[in-house]
């Protein structure tokens, strides 16, 4: 399925969690540091894995919840939860296959990066620094960078804006449904990979310019 863009592309938006880093070993172990601390049952990996992707605040409210516990906690957890993260960010995530390589590919073609992601800029920093991809990226923005998250258009815009490129000309590559409507909204072609977290759903659902099951596809996808 290539992509057609009406002038070559010029930038690329590249989501984090599920895209660049597999972080959910993370994203467990912090919430587990979470529901020890307040008392509550833990959650399996595979129940996080869904309810990643739409930030910190859609992740603690769907935790608590699942085990049934009152809404009232958010304050409570929502502490526990960054303190655990930010001790603990890096330490079970890793960098997927591949991805060294379409980084590399993308420079080498020429276009601008950008990091964008509904984790804290905080934890996006610092979480890119400890792999090694900081320098791939001249800009990185996190959830709350801006007023509102992906599937809002809204950071993609900004991102865009921050870049100096027209969204018809930036592409985005992301692994879940709230990459892709982002970018619909925004006017970006958008590229998803396959092996992410996208709500348990199938990610070939979702309305999406292309799929590659690894970012060292994007070089020759960018080429046809
Ligand atoms: O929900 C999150 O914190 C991760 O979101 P991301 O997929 O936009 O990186
Ligand atoms: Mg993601």
């Amino acid at each position: 399925m290539p992509l057609s863009f009406r002038s070559p592309p010029q930038a690329a938006i590249i989501d984090l969690d599920g895209t660049l880093v597999d972080t959910l070993g993370d994203f467990t172990a912090a919430l587990d540091a979470m529901a020890g601390e307040l008392r509550l049952p833990a959650v399996s990996s595979q129940v996080v894995k869904g309810f990643i992707g739409k930030g910190s605040e859609h992740l603690i409210r769907s935790v608590l919840a699942h085990v049934g516990a009152p809404a009232s906690l958010y304050g409570r957890a929502w502490d526990a939860y960054q303190s655990a993260y930010r001790g603990l960010n890096g330490r079970f995530a890793e960098v997927y296959p591949g991805v060294v390589d379409g980084v590399r590919s993308l420079r080498a073609a020429g276009l601008r990066l950008a990091c964008l992601t509904n984790k804290p800029g905080e934890f996006a920093r610092d979480l890119l620094e400890a792999k090694g991809l900081a320098p791939c990226f001249e800009l990185v923005f996190g959830g709350d960078a801006f007023e509102r998250k992906k599937p809002d258009p809204l950071p993609l815009v900004k991102t865009c804006e921050a870049l100096g490129t027209a969204p018809a000309a930036t592409l985005m590559v992301g692994d879940s449904r709230n990459d892709a409507a982002a970018a619909r909204a925004a006017g970006c072609q958008v590229v998803l990979v396959t092996y992410g977290y996208n709500h348990g759903e199938p990610v070939r659902a979702v309305d999406a310019d292309a799929f590659i099951d690894s970012l060292a596809e994007l070089g020759p996808l960018l080429r046809t």
